[in-house]
């Protein structure tokens, strides 16, 4: 078997994470012409999360999920999934890979299902290919028919389930290895909402209540109500991630909250999303400034200009999900604060002095300086959204 080692003498990436990308990169050949499917993409999954991979066709969810599951070999970079490394399995490895540390849910409800098995009998095969005992295979297969909400119809063939019972049929034959994480491609793509909503329930109880990571890839942004995190892929990249938390307000409702944040890759890079860049008419490139808790992003024709060392700082506000039909002055992505009085803008709130994130023997006055345009971040900066993920 290819497991990486723990034992190193540096902290290796993501090394408590059960899946590992690392500046993960896969080149397709089409005649003469490269085409790069992934092109640096960073992703780190924890034991027991459960989250979304979203993106546009062409983005590369389905490349990242080939990887992912052992059906294809990125070009270079790194991906491990619970210690395997996917970039260096035998073939025998792979077999293993695929029969007991992951399991599948695919769009099509037919590729997950032998046709002239009951639902019980599918759920019982992959056991069966793993050596698992005939008894231990059928009382296994019932509990994961139960935890699924389909105990009453084991013994029905696929053609007399529903779709989304089909769906939900297929995450317990996923489940029946007892695998590390399970990749589900599209699972509701051929159901209607609420018999999408019904499999994501089961998908859930996979997750809570049987302790599986489960990671879904869909082109669907509304799925970030139905997961703990999002992350959203852009030309075969990372390029934001939506956390969703619940929030007991002072008059005791709940609320759940997407907080949006940037994916910073271990070079420095991140991606600003569309409506920031469009709003501000962000382009080719653009002047960095790092104040004391944050970092402003500049149009490259506003004029440089001095900021009042005691001038309150402000809250950053919601990029408009539409740019505006008018002349925005350039505006300091973090703090709101603009070249000009902005006629249209609502007045500001005055918010509490923030305090510095930044080391007490941080020199800012240097690290401004030419030579120094990347630089750290200390802290993250998430902008808060109580609204679903946009992206382009
Ligand atoms: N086998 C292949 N040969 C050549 N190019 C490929 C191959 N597979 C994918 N690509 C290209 O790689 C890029 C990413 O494709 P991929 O299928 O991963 O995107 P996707 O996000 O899954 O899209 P969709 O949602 O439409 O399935 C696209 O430009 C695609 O044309």
């Amino acid at each position: 078997m290819t497991q990486t080692t723990a034992a190193t003498s540096q902290v290796e990436y993501g090394a408590n994470a059960l899946i590992v990308c690392d500046n993960l990169v896969r080149i397709y050949q089409v005649e003469n012409i490269e085409v790069q499917a992934l092109q640096g993409l960073d992703l780190l999954v924890d034991k027991g999360e459960m989250i979304a991979i979203v993106g546009q066709s062409g983005s590369g969810k389905s490349t990242l999920l080939n990887v992912l599951s052992g059906l294809d070999v990125p070009t270079a970079g790194a991906a491990r999934v619970a210690g395997w490394d996917l970039l260096r399995m035998s073939h025998a490895d792979r077999l293993t890979y695929r029969r007991s540390v992951v399991g599948f849910v695919w769009q099509q409800t037919a590729r997950n299902l032998l046709p002239y098995l009951s639902a019980r009998e599918n759920v019982m095969l992959p056991m069966a290919f793993d050596g698992v005992s005939g008894r231990r295979r059928g009382e296994r297969a019932d509990e994961l028919l139960a935890a699924m909400g389909m105990a009453d119809k084991g013994a029905r063939r696929p053609a007399q389930l529903s779709g989304g019972e089909q769906q939900r049929v297929a995450i317990a034959v996923a489940l029946a290895n007892e695998p590390e994480v399970i990749f589900a491609d599209e699972p509701t793509g051929e159901l209607d909402s609420s018999t999408g909503d019904d499999v994501f329930a089961a998908l859930r109880a996979a997750n809570q209540e049987l302790g599986a990571t489960v990671v879904v890839v869909t082109h669907d942004h509304a799925v970030s109500s139905q997961v703990q995190r999002t992350v959203a892929i852009r030309d075969g990249r990372t390029a934001t991630e939506v956390v969703r938390r619940t929030h007991v307000d002072d008059e005791g409702q709940t609320q759940t909250i997407h907080e949006e944040y940037a994916v910073l890759d271990r070079a420095g890079r991140m991606q600003l999303p569309k409506d920031y860049r469009d709003a501000l008419g962000l382009r080719d490139r653009v002047r960095l400034e790092l104040e004391p808790d944050h970092v402003g992003v500049w149009n490259d024709t506003a004029p440089h200009r001095e900021r009042p060392a005691e001038a309150p700082v402000a809250q950053a506000p919601a990029a408009p999900a539409t740019p505006p039909q008018r002349d925005v002055p350039a505006q300091d992505a973090a703090t709101g604060a603009s070249d000009g009085p902005d006629p249209y803008a609502p007045p500001a709130p005055t918010p509490p002095p923030r305090a510095s994130k930044l080391p007490e023997n941080f020199d800012i006055d240097a690290a401004r300086g030419d030579d120094a345009p990347y630089l750290p971040r200390t802290s993250p900066d998430p902008r808060t959204r109580n609204e679903e993920a946009q992206d382009d």
